[in-house]
């Protein structure tokens, strides 16, 4: 089945719209607080969305060369695997792996940080839900390149408009995309 990529972003907005944002105080990961939140766990977790956040990712990054995709566990976990599924339905398109980068690297088994095929020498994406301060992303940013990847970008399904585009350009010197703003969301 073909899927048309103005369809999938609409539709995928919808269900965001719908799903996930949550209106109320909130004390974000970073530790500020704000009045709404995006729990988009429940799109990234959701059958019906979850190809759509693939195929939608995937058509977001389609300029940039790489071949593995992940980032902090575990709001990126689901949108790795999206896209590899994505990209892996997709008789014409490129076989992309994914990864997951822990929090604190494991003490036992292989002490690992970042978990899946080996990324070390590969061109990689990092990704992420959402990113409010980008702390997260660019923490999976340096991950990935102590383990030997070059970090091509990082793209979000979602950016809260509040210094992450800005942090993780400066900071982490790569480009930062996102597919969906505040104005999308129909929030300001
Ligand atoms: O840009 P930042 O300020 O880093 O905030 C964004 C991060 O916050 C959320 O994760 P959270 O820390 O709640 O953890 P989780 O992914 O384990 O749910 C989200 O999934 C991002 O990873
Ligand atoms: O900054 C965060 O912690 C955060 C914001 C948001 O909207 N959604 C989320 O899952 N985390």
């Amino acid at each position: 089945m073909t899927h048309s990529v103005e369809v999938d972003r609409r539709n995928l907005l919808q269900q965001i719209q719908e799903r996930a944002i949550v209106h109320g105080r909130v004390t974000l990961s970073s530790g500020k607080e704000a009045d709404w939140y995006l729990d988009l766990r429940r799109i990234t977790l959701s059958g019906l969305a979850a190809p759509m956040v693939g195929r939608v990712m995937l058509n977001l990054t389609r300029d940039l060369a790489y071949d593995a995709v992940g980032g902090l566990t575990m709001g990126a976990d689901p949108v790795a695997t999206a896209m590899l599924h994505a990209a892996a339905a997709d008789d014409d398109g490129p076989a992309l792996d994914a990864f997951v980068v822990r929090k604190q690297g494991k003490s036992h088994g292989l002490q690992q940080r970042v978990e899946g095929p080996s990324i070390q020498g590969r061109r990689v994406l990092i990704v992420e839900d959402t990113s409010t301060t980008g702390g997260s992303a660019l923490d999976a940013v340096t991950a990935a390149r102590e383990a030997g990847a070059e970090v091509v970008a990082v793209a979000v399904i979602a950016d809260r408009a509040t210094g992450a585009a800005e942090r993780i350009q400066a900071d982490g010197g790569v480009p930062y995309l996102w597919a969906y703003g505040p104005n999308d969301l129909g929030i300001s």
